[in-house]
């Protein structure tokens, strides 16, 4: 009797520290950001609120998971750069290594937020949930969104149903994956949309999914990042009626290897540009026609002959996720051909 009595709080002891680790991995942005006063929602200082203060004042995390916090940056992401890429990734893949790590959350502003989460989603090799979290309001505004987002990132990575899912982005109650999603409303809470739609919902710490992956992630990649050292420069060209080939030209003589065309309506691109592209093509630099337009996919030889010159279509990428995939093959020597495979399949 005496030792059934010592066993239970033992076990509860054990059940306590049975919940779930998630890390979660800061980098600034507006989830970490700090205004004048509750009535500035939009006008604050990004990348404020250093990493234990977020967790400290979300007192209901300990609820559903044992959180550590580490602060990796403190930027606003529209100033993420390639080496911060490579040094999220190495980390993000470090810790899923990690025994004792069952899931990671990563808060970044979310300006640059799907792309980054698109370069994890092609280059960590983990079946653990990664959850991409951050907030169109900070934390000092009425109705900021922050706390909730990163309480339903923080329950989605400590899911067993999220594992194997890719790398995904919890904002405004819906799951979504982060290669799908994009920042496309720049000053309400449901920023992020998918013309694909979400993978599911998470509400009062429940996921509920609809749809699922079928592009090529995580553990079915062909990249990793444990063997990548750096990344080839590769530039964006935006397109319009009047464009000229000054950039193009520009670009090429900085020693970009690739340039994405952000082209107008099905990637088209401008008579006078085409030739100024072939010029670039000539000195060894990859062509990838993209498009500007949000919503729908360039379509292979429509627009322009791409098996005649030899031009690679960037799918449904949208231009900067275009670039993250580019990067990634080129570092691995992809041919045009390699690349062009590479879009369909990622
Ligand atoms: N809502 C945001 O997070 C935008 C803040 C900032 N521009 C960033 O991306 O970090």
């Amino acid at each position: 009797a005496l030792w059934a009595q010592t066993a239970a709080p033992a076990a509860a002891a054990a059940a306590q520290t049975a919940k779930p680790h998630v890390v979660v991995l800061a980098t600034g942005g507006t989830i970490a950001g700090a205004g004048a006063s509750a009535a500035n929602s939009a006008t604050y200082t990004a990348a404020k609120v250093p990493v234990d203060k977020l967790l400290a004042g979300l007192p209901e995390l300990a609820n559903v998971a044992n959180v550590t916090g580490e602060q990796v940056f403190q930027i606003a992401s529209e100033s993420f750069t390639n080496d911060n890429l490579l040094t999220l990734a190495k980390r993000v893949s470090a810790l899923a290594k990690q025994p004792d790590v069952d899931g990671i959350v990563i808060t970044h502003g979310t300006d640059t937020l799907a792309e980054t989460g698109y370069f994890l989603s092609l280059t960590v090799h983990t079946d653990k949930p990664i959850a991409m979290v951050g907030s169109m309001r900070p934390g000092t505004a009425l109705s900021a969104d922050g706390a909730l987002n990163l309480l339903n990132a923080v329950s989605v990575a400590a899911s067993k149903d999220a594992q194997g899912k890719g790398v995904l982005v919890t904002m405004n109650d819906q799951i979504q994956s982060a290669r799908d999603t994009n920042k496309d409303v720049n000053i309400e809470t449901r920023a992020f949309q998918s013309q694909w739609g979400s993978l599911g919902m998470v509400v009062e710490g429940r996921n509920y999914w609809f749809r699922a992956p079928v592009k090529r992630h995580t553990t079915g990649s062909e990249f990793n990042i444990d063997n990548i050292a750096s990344l080839p420069q590769v530039d964006i060209v935006y397109a319009h009626g009047n464009v000229q080939p000054t950039a193009v030209q520009a670009l090429v003589a900085s020693g970009a290897k690739a340039i994405i065309h952000a082209g107008t309506g099905n990637g088209s691109v401008a008579d006078r540009m085409v030739k100024p592209l072939q010029d670039a093509q000539a000195k060894g630099v990859t062509i990838v026609r993209s498009s500007r337009v949000p919503y729908g996919f360039v379509l292979r030889n429509a627009e322009q002959p791409d098996d005649k010159y030899d031009w690679v279509v960037a799918h449904d990428m949208r231009p900067e996720k275009a670039r993250i995939l580019t990067m990634l093959a080129l570092a691995q020597g992809a041919d045009t051909k390699t690349l062009q495979r590479m879009f369909w399949e990622y």
